[in-house]
């Protein structure tokens, strides 16, 4: 098992990532990271700052010869935005500042970071909160998923909505989905791509945001990650928070979830059949491929709803912290509509969960004792 930690300010040097306890001789394909990178960076409704970063990772250690030794892994991703904010952002060189920022924007971490940590600059909050750092997961989760490209285990995603605009049509079809990632909000139905461009662009002239839902399929999860045994042994428990665990997104639905919750039964739970080349298999999967906490063999189907940007353009009511007095929120860019870009930062958050799983269950240090125990499982 291997646990990760983030660090770096949104507009501080860099970010970094930290993965510890990550088996050896396993190769890494650099680029792949980067591709990743350049995957959550795309989408239509992202503001100024995409124009600005180039993510890439920098190795700084962990990784010999293109592949891991086992030991701690970490990289740098630079912030390039931070040639445009050194003299405010350097943790020597302290300038006085762009004006402090004291109107804290509604729906965001900025008026109760700020009474929590006792400051009277709520930039100190958001240098943080900023799903800047999801960066720094989805490099993570890049290389926890070329691990399990090893063991034919994928990740894919899509868009199902942008605010109203929905995409009613399930994709069951994960080619589908590959061939609709060079597109620009991974949505695999092009009317409905173009009706949901529509709606962030109006969003976007009416000075506000839009949420939307993205849906996160992994195949190839073996039968048997997580457990039934312990409440936080749960896949299903696990998978959800580390999903939550993304800025902005509000709910997280397993199959699914809340449509089975209306119906019977005998409409809702998927029967098991076996044949000896396929071994057990269902028909249908409205669980989502998760039983009891585990993994039950079939595709592992995740939906998650995220909030609209809190930034708006147009900004909302709220309190100076310095007066008390009624003013606008805060804005100084921001984008629009960031699902596609979640939707990225999900695949990978997820996929990192089940490399942790497979770890509990086959894991041991190298690669090589890993697919030993794989198949002998
Ligand atoms: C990829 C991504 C990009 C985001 N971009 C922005 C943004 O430009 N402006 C903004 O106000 N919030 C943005 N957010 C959402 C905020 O980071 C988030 O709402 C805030 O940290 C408060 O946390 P909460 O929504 O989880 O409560 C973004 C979130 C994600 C996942
Ligand atoms: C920098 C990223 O997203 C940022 C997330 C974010 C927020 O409040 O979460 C606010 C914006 O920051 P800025 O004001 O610098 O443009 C986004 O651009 C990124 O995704 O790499």
């Amino acid at each position: 098992m291997f646990r990760l930690i983030t660090a770096g300010e949104s507009h501080g040097k860099g970010l970094v990532g930290v993965l510890e306890g990550f088996p050896s001789n396993v190769a890494i394909d650099i680029e792949a990271i980067n591709k990743d990178l350049a995957r959550r960076q795309k989408g239509y409704g992202r503001g100024g700052r995409m124009k600005i970063e180039k993510d890439q990772v920098e190795i700084l250690s962990g990784i010999r010869g293109g592949k891991t030794l086992g030991s701690p892994i970490s990289f740098l991703i630079e912030n390039k935005d931070y040639a445009n904010w050194e003299a405010y952002m350097n943790p020597v060189a302290i300038e006085e500042g762009p004006r402090r920022v004291t109107e804290p924007r509604p729906g965001h971490a900025d008026l109760t970071g700020a009474m929590k940590y006792g400051f009277k600059d709520i930039r100190n909050v958001l240098e943080r909160s900023s799903a800047r750092e999801t960066a720094v997961r989805v490099a993570l989760g890049s290389i926890a998923a070329q691990l399990m490209k090893v063991f034919n285990i994928e990740v894919v995603s899509h868009v199902t909505a942008i605010g109203k605009t929905s995409l009613e049509e399930r994709i069951e079809a994960i080619e589908k989905i590959k061939l609709a990632e060079a597109s620009e909000v991974r949505c695999c139905d092009a009317a409905k791509e173009t009706a949901m461009i529509e709606e962030i662009k109006k969003a976007k002239e009416e000075g506000d945001s839009l949420g939307g839902i993205f849906e996160i399929h992994i195949t190839g999860a073996p039968a048997g990650l997580g457990s039934y045994v312990q409440w936080d042994r749960k896949l299903d428990a696990k998978l959800t928070y580390a999903l939550m665990g993304i800025q902005a997104i509000k709910a997280v639905e397993i199959g699914y979830g809340f449509e089975n919750a209306q119906k019977k039964g005998s409409l809702v739970h998927d029967e098991i059949f076996f044949q000896e080349e396929k071994g057990y298999y269902r028909d249908t999967n409205h669980a989502g491929g998760i039983e009891g906490g585990m993994s039950n063999g079939e595709n592992i189907v995740l939906r998650c709803a995220m909030k609209p940007i809190p930034t708006l353009y147009k900004p909302l009511r709220t309190v100076d912290i310095d007066t008390k007095k009624e003013v606008l929120a805060t804005v100084e860019r921001s984008d629009t509509c960031a699902v596609p870009a979640a939707s990225v930062v999900g695949e990978m958050v997820a996929i990192t969960v089940i490399a942790q799983e497979f770890l509990r269950k086959y894991g041991a240090d190298s690669l090589e004792e890993i697919t030993k125990r794989w198949k002998e499982c």
